[in-house]
């Protein structure tokens, strides 16, 4: 029933107008909405520079969209957004549901503090939501492949026809503004559709090349949903898919298992001895290691926020295994330089490298860096991009011998 007061429309990681559910329901329920963001501290402290500059791009972008119509609000989301909704005489909030641990809290608390009005979820960054795909005992996947297999039969709505005119935006007279930014966010629907026509056919024999420009750079349009998954899986399918097939297991497996954030997924790996080494922790984070393809990757991550998979796992199977210090801390250097930091995918990508995830890669399987360059950075190219110094720094440990104290120190997890 069309309603005579406005909706909040409350945008979180659903940062675009197009093909969101969310806005489609409040236009239902009102012809009126206002758009509303909060900068909420909790997010934003762990987040370094290139991620939050990333945020207000895309909050910028937003904003253009909406004729300049977002009210941004600083503060703690479970005192704003009632407030904000009281402010307005608004009938009821929408969002695209969160699953991660942090977000459902929040929203618990939002949804309380807001009392008569209603907090509606529609939709989510996922093309199917955390928790429906179950095995056919009720219980959920902890192997990839079968959560792939029964993901892609259930398969995922149509795309919602919504865009910034769905509804009729709202002036809003408090609020902090956008800070400013650099460069505009680049057209993320180009992006993606030069990549599909260019690079997706070869996809499959390049994708673990980090010295050529091979994958899709999708991954923080899809962690703020400036895309919703469902615009990409409507032009892909094999290699491509599966990949953003594990973003959503990862998300899967999280919400059935909120702890694993922070604990082994596979509890006998609490009898892993770490290292506490932290000089040789700062060489790592620096890219100061004297293993290039190791020191390259660190460094792209500080310059750029980003890191190509392939040297991704490089660098956490030296933390973990060459260094012996502990996922975690690795994991939360990622989620703090990492533009598209999300902490399904960052936790239990980690929890892989190091063995104690689901379907993990066996912990006796260590990625020698060396080998590793020559086969996916054959020329040095990317070497010589991002760390072309670091030949000549003395290697920080002897790969052989900490090769043998890891698989020694598995096998006393083992037994
Ligand atoms: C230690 C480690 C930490 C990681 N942390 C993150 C993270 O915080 N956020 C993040 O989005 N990805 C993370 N990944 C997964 C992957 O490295 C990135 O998604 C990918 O490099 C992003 O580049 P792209 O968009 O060009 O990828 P493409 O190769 O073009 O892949 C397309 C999309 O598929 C998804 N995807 C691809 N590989 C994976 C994967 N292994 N797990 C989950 N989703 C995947 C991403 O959404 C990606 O954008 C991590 C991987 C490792 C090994």
């Amino acid at each position: 029933m069309v309603s005579s007061e406005p909706s909040v429309v409350w945008f979180r990681r659903d940062l675009r107008t197009a093909d969101h559910p969310a806005l489609l329901e409040a236009a239902e329920r009102s012809p009126r909405a206002l758009a509303l963001f909060v900068l909420d501290d909790r997010l934003l402290k762990p987040s370094g520079k290139p991620r939050i500059e990333f945020l207000h791009r895309c909050l910028h972008a937003l904003n253009d969209d909406l004729g300049g119509r977002l009210a941004v609000v600083h503060g703690d989301p479970a005192e704003v957004v009632p407030r904000v909704a009281r402010e307005i005489g608004a009938g009821s909030v929408h969002i695209s549901a969160d699953f991660g641990p942090y977000g459902r809290k929040r929203d618990a608390a939002v949804e309380e503090a807001l009392g008569d009005i209603e907090l509606v979820r529609s939709g989510s960054p996922y093309a199917v939501a955390p928790g429906r795909v179950r095995k056919a005992d009720g219980t959920p996947f902890k192997v990839f492949t079968p959560f792939r297999n029964a993901w892609l039969e259930h398969g995922w709505r149509q795309p919602a026809e919504t865009d910034a005119s769905t509804v009729d935006w709202m002036r809003f007279g408090g609020g902090t503004g956008i800070p400013a930014v650099r460069e505009k966010l680049p057209d993320a629907l180009a992006l993606w559709e030069k990549f599909r026509d260019e690079r997706l056919p070869d996809y499959d024999k390049t994708r673990d090349r980090p010295d050529l420009d091979a994958t899709s750079r999708m991954s923080a349009f899809l962690r703020w949903g400036v895309l919703h998954p469902r615009t990409l899986l409507r032009d892909c399918e094999g290699t491509y898919r599966d990949e953003l097939a594990w973003r959503e297991f990862y998300a899967d497996v999280l919400w059935h298992r909120p702890e694993t954030a922070r604990q082994n997924y596979d509890r006998k790996f609490d009898r892993m001895v770490h290292d506490d080494d932290l000089e040789l922790f700062e060489a790592w984070k620096q890219g100061r290691t004297g293993f290039p393809i190791v020191d390259a990757g660190m460094r792209q991550l500080l310059r750029e926020g980003f890191m190509h998979n392939r040297v991704r796992m490089i660098v956490a199977s030296f933390l973990v295994k060459d260094l012996h210090l502990p996922w975690w801390w690795g994991a939360r250097h990622f989620m703090e330089h990492l533009v598209d930091g999300d902490l399904a995918s960052n936790q239990h990508n980690w929890q892989w490298v190091a063995g104690c995830g689901t379907d993990a890669a066996p912990f006796f399987r260590i990625f020698n860096p060396a080998t590793q360059a020559k086969k996916f950075d054959p020329d040095g190219a990317y070497v010589r991009r991002y760390a072309p110094d670091s030949a000549d720094l003395t290697p920080i440990v002897d790969h052989a011998v900490e090769r043998r104290v890891a698989l020694d120190r598995y096998q006393d997890v083992r037994t």
